[in-house]
């Protein structure tokens, strides 16, 4: 076992956990329960009421939060503390969204004054193609932004673009990830290579699926009349490997830069957010930027007890780790986050899929969950059930703005009312007697109705936070963000493992590379596993 599992507190955990009696009954006995279960902060407001904690459960959190050193671990991370060991790196993506007076160092320099000078040159390069000064080899302003990258260097632009539809300017926005080349041909059609400009995002500018994408849209945008020194105009990118950049055609001075202290699920606040900025405005871009700012104060500041990715972090530990769950969904009721749970997947799977504590000791609990979801009220028509009756404990995230950008007659109301209903009935659930009573008038009988009760009952007790903001506005999604980002950390350093590196994504990498030279080899596959070989094989063949 590791010191983990035995420590005491965990120990506790573990036999508390078991004798806590249902939410309904927690309910029914503290009608003041939301009042002590809620918290407000940087726009959010959090009720966690529906949880299958009490007092005493939270008190349990807390010790073992503290026995994992959390407050420390925080301020080490927003200090520039090599956390991520493996690779030797700083975890920064706080200062990304810092003050120009702060002062944060990544290996002894002071990096605010490059990250407010890359916004300096973010806003002037914004404002050059919304006004249409910036213009294509044929003189005509930009209309069309694709934005080339994958991974971190996509979900987060994508996701957040999508979320502020309402913000947009006059500037369209697509983006290419997969190299899939139907991604990339499906984009390109109906643009206009005149008006188009391409953002190249990629922090080590060497992955294969965005370097094969910006060649295709480049030979794309040859094809279409442009010259190659028209590359520099339609051609920007966004990374730390400036060489290559140039090597490709790109003008040195649309060279966006990022850093190896920014982890690529977390960059969404550096230039690789230059989309987002290019489609929302600067002003906006701040916006958001500014609402993580607000939840990163409100990390480091707030007591654990009052602190919203802590509470929200230990309570994914509590299932994950003493119910036995083992995945988290996010349900988001609002149709302009319904990227979300995507987004969220990435960053807390790629962080938290590990099985190693920092030191390389196997670890002998549970980690990361699967995060899956979807927007509301759809999924109440399809995987709810599984929520709802399956033998799964899935804890849930609901998320929803109050006031929503297309106020339109009873729409509002009615999503809410099913939100706020979701929640209600995996907490509280149907019993057997209850499920009887609703069919007392029906014409059944007796025996038929006793079956049917049978296959009513919800057991309830089925966890759930419920997430408010007023509106969805850039600030408040910039919170909600940092807030899972957050939430991920605390899990991570409970779990004592390194939640910034990702080599189970780089074993894929190398082996894709390798397969590619034997589907170009002068032969068959012959030296893999027979399966790889015959796969291989069979797509030289080009038939089954
Ligand atoms: O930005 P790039 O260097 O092109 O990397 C893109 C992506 O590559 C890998 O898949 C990593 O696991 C991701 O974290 C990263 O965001």
């Amino acid at each position: 076992m590791t010191q983990l599992t035995q420590s005491a507190t965990w120990q506790q955990l573990a036999t508390h956990t078991t004798a806590l009696p249902h939410m309904r009954e927690l309910f029914e006995n503290n009608d003041q329960r939301f009042n002590a279960m809620h918290l407000k902060s940087c726009g959010l407001l959090l009720d966690y009421s529906k949880n299958r904690v009490n007092e005493e459960t939270l008190a349990l959190l807390f010790k073992l939060a503290n026995e994992a050193q959390l407050t420390d671990k925080i301020t080490g991370m927003f200090s520039g503390d090599i956390i991520n060991n493996t690779e030797q790196r700083a975890v920064l993506h706080t200062a990304l969204r810092s003050k120009a007076s702060q002062t944060i160092k990544a290996e002894g320099q002071n990096i605010v004054p490059e990250v407010q000078q890359t916004l300096a040159k973010m806003a002037e390069f914004v404002e050059q193609v919304q006004s249409g000064q910036w213009t294509g080899y044929t003189g005509k302003a930009i209309t069309d932004i694709v934005s080339i990258g994958i991974g971190g260097s996509f979900l987060g632009p994508k996701i957040v673009t999508q979320a502020l539809r309402p913000y947009w300017k006059d500037l369209n926005c697509h983006f290419v990830a997969n190299v899939d080349a139907t991604s990339i041909c499906e984009k390109l059609k109906g643009l206009n290579a005149e008006t188009t400009l391409f953002v190249m995002s990629s922090k080590s500018f060497g992955t294969q699926e965005t370097l094969t994408n910006t060649l295709s849209a480049k030979e794309w945008f040859l094809a279409q009349g442009a010259s190659q020194q028209d590359v520099a105009k339609h051609f920007v990118a966004v990374t730390s490997n400036v060489t290559k950049a140039t090597e490709f055609g790109m003008d040195a001075n649309n060279i966006f830069p990022m850093w190896d202290w920014v982890g690529g699920r977390y960059s969404l606040w550096s230039a690789i957010g230059l989309p987002i900025a290019l489609v929302i405005g600067m002003d906006n871009f701040k916006a958001l930027l500014s609402g993580a700012f607000d939840m990163d104060q409100h990390f480091q500041q707030a007591p654990l007890e009052q602190n919203m990715p802590v509470i929200m972090g230990m309570l994914s530990v509590l299932y994950s780790n003493f119910h036995g769950a083992q995945s988290h969904v996010i349900l988001t009721y609002d149709h302009y986050l319904r990227g979300l749970p995507a987004y969220f997947q990435q960053l807390d799977m790629e962080s938290n899929g590990k099985s190693v504590t920092l030191n390389g000791t196997a670890v002998d609990y549970s980690t990361g969950p699967v995060i899956w979801g979807g927007e509301g009220t759809n999924g109440q028509h399809a995987y709810h059930q599984l929520l709802h009756q399956g033998t799964a404990l899935i804890p849930a995230d609901f998320i929803m703005p109050l006031q929503s950008h297309n106020p339109l007659g009873e729409h509002h109301n009615q999503l809410a009312s099913n939100c706020f209903g979701q929640t209600q009935a995996l907490m509280q659930g149907r019993t057997y007697e209850e499920a009887l009573a609703e069919m007392s008038s029906s014409k059944l009988d007796d025996t038929q109705k006793q079956l049917i009760a049978k296959h009513k009952v919800m057991a309830g007790n089925k966890p759930s936070n419920t997430l408010l903001m007023d509106k969805l506005t850039p600030q408040t999604l910039g919170a909600l963000i940092a807030l899972y980002e957050h939430r991920t950390f605390v899990q991570g350093v409970i779990w004592q493992i390194n939640s910034f590196d990702q080599w189970g994504v780089e074993l894929g990498k190398v082996l894709g590379n390798d397969v590619l030279d034997r589907i170009g080899a002068d032969h068959d596959a012959q030296a893999l596993d027979c399966s790889s070989n015959s796969l291989i094989n069979l797509y030289r063949q080009g038939q089954i």
